[in-house]
């Protein structure tokens, strides 16, 4: 697990690279967090050490689960906090002149090899008030770190969120295709998007960056302007196609597809769907599959599916098939997809018949057009011949939901515990530096979430431990779990002798976030009404809370 550096080394910080995109910086905060640090400089009180929590209140997209994604860039980000000279002096001009210049020699000494970064693991299905990530040091530093860790961790959930939202409406069968690159919120949004998408379940993206940045695999298929661009099969000037095994050349690929074509036409069992098909596009297909003839696919639904787009792709395969090469399927961009997607299977099972051209029944099908979760699940329930979704805007703007919500929230300060109280209960910060614990039952499923204080004894396997609501008197219960899981794992010791846990590959972290999406109890899953997963804190931390709750509170007075 961890690297064989001594943790805290010059070494143990340099095996680490920057975050992946070169804005993020210690200046990529909010102007507060500048100014506090002034203040905390200027009260002498910038080193006195600070525990913050990272959480979020409520899950996304009315559903009752998070996944947690967003670590590995905040730790890349803290390995190489350091104010340059040009961001010290763009810092000096922003604060008053009244500010004194100690405060900068203090910012150019600046890094965070004081602080310590306990973390849930990236890629983990998570809940509401549980911390994601506990953050302790000088609170000066701490501070500044509040907002590119929000914000590095708000989006990045929500998105991965989304994308295993998708999945889970899709089914594991589906490919599912990341297409939002054109729709998303800027490049730093695409790229993000490419690379959570793929960790909250997604097969592939059509992000080049992203695929060279993360090694995501690249998928695509080509647009209506490349079919639109050809007017006649005439404009193909080389029609010659050598056999796949290299034993001949056709000269003139263009004759066999309308020969094929002509085949089809006349066939019994495709007799009457179509006449004449459009030209352009046959040219358009002819041309693709010359230039891909091993991954030829093509968009059907420039002209007309039915009586164009499918003819003319079952002609160009089957052409294609005559010179040992297999068409790989069509894409369907508009109209009734369902209805669309079971037409065109029926067709290519006419022709695996009609022929004999085994496996040409289930020649691929991909949808796309303003896909999400409420369109995958009405096609589910039509019925549908769909292999792979092509999903872009919804998917990548978070349509149904714009933010998470992350907060950082002060719990202790030179071990004391702090407070946030609040009209409103849900808004209640958990004070203390705390453990957290994930009890499993009989069946394997997480029964509940329990935060405890930092000092009490962990959860045993067999053990009956009382979990109380943290803030709801009357809501308890006793479990006795089967399995333990310590939550909050140390990823960045700062001074500290702990462990420092990898930062695992993209592909192992999405493993992990399938893994535990597969493990949770059905009812937290499913789209309408799922039920509440518990979040509950120790009987000992339930008195705590409510005894600095009252103590923080001020007492009422009535005239
Ligand atoms: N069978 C279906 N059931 C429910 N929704 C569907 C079905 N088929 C397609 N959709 C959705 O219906 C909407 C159709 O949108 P719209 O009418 O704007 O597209 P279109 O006219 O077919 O195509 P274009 O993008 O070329 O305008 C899309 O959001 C698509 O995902
Ligand atoms: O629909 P999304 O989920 O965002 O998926 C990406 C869309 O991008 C492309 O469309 P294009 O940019 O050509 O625009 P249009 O289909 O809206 O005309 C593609 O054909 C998809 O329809
Ligand atoms: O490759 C595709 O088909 C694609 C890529 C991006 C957006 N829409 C479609
Ligand atoms: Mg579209």
């Amino acid at each position: 697990m961890a690297e064989n550096i001594p943790n805290g080394s010059p070494e143990s910080v340099n095996i680490i690279d920057g975050p992946t995109n070169p804005m993020v910086t210690p200046i990529l905060t909010d102007l507060y967090q500048f100014t506090m640090a002034y203040a905390y400089w200027k009260a002498g009180k910038h080193n006195e050490r600070a525990v913050f929590d990272l959480y979020f209140r409520r899950n996304p997209f009315g559903g009752e689960y998070t996944i947690f994604a967003g670590l590995e860039e905040c730790i890349k980000f803290i390995a190489s906090f350091k104010l340059t000279e040009d961001e010290i002096a763009f810092i000096r001009s922003s604060l008053p002149p009244s500010c004194e210049d100690g405060f900068y020699e203090y910012l150019r000494g600046l890094d965070c090899s004081d602080i310590e970064i306990y973390s849930v693991s990236e890629g983990s299905v998570v809940f509401p008030k549980v911390p994601l990530m506990r953050i302790e040091g000088p609170i000066a530093v701490v501070q500044l770190l509040e907002t590119p860790f929000v914000n590095l961790t708000n989006y990045a959930s929500l998105v991965t969120t989304n994308a295993a939202r998708h999945r889970f409406v899709a089914g594991r069968s589906k490919m599912l295709l990341e297409f939002g690159l054109r729709r998303a919120q800027g490049p730093d949004g695409g790229i993000s998007a490419s690379k959570y998408c793929y960790m909250g379940g997604f097969d592939a993206t059509s992000n080049v960056a992203a695929g060279k940045l993360f090694g995501i695999p690249l998928r695509g298929t080509h647009s209506h302007a490349f079919v639109s661009s050809f007017l006649s099969p005439d404009e193909i000037i080389d029609k010659s196609l050598q056999h796949h095994d290299g034993s001949s050349v056709c000269e003139d690929f263009v004759s066999l597809v309308q020969t094929w074509l002509n085949k089809l036409k006349w066939s019994h069992l495709l007799g009457g769907i179509f006449s004449e098909t459009n030209q352009s596009e046959l040219a358009a297909f002819a041309s693709y599959a010359l230039a891909f003839p091993g991954s030829f696919l093509a968009l059907v639904d420039t002209y007309d599916v039915m009586r164009s787009g499918l003819p003319n792709f079952c002609a160009v395969a089957l052409a294609l098939n005559d010179l040992g090469y297999k068409a790989v399927g069509i894409r369907l961009d508009s109209g009734d997809l369902a209805y669309q997607s079971c037409e065109a299977r029926k067709f290519f099972c006419a022709i695996e018949k009609e022929f004999g051209l085994l496996g040409f029944g289930k020649t691929s099908i991909t949808a796309s057009n303003d896909l999400n979760e409420e369109t995958l699940d009405a096609l589910n329930k039509q019925g549908h011949e769909v292999d792979a979704f092509g999903i872009g805007t919804h998917l990548v703007t978070c349509y149904a939901q714009a933010a998470l919500g992350v907060v950082f929230k002060l719990v202790e300060i030179n071990n004391q515990p702090r407070i946030k109280l609040s009209e409103d209960v849900s808004k209640v910060s958990i004070p203390c530096k705390k453990r957290c614990y994930r009890l499993y039952g009989k069946e394997g499923y997480p029964l509940v979430d329990i935060m405890t204080g930092e000092n009490e004894p962990s959860p045993k396997v067999g053990e009956r431990i009382l979990c109380r609501h943290p803030f709801s008197e009357s809501k308890r219960a006793y479990v006795v779990p089967q399995h333990v899981e310590e939550l909050l794992k140390c990823f960045w010791p700062g001074n500290s002798d702990k462990i420092r846990e990898d930062l695992p590959p993209l592909k192992e972290i999405r493993e992990r976030c399938i893994e535990q999406l597969d493990q949770m109890r059905p009812d937290h899953m499913r789209r309408l009404n799922p039920t509440p997963y518990k979040v509950s804190v120790s009987a000992k931390l339930y008195d705590f809370i409510h005894f600095l709750w009252l103590n923080e509170a001020p007492v009422g007075e009535l005239q």
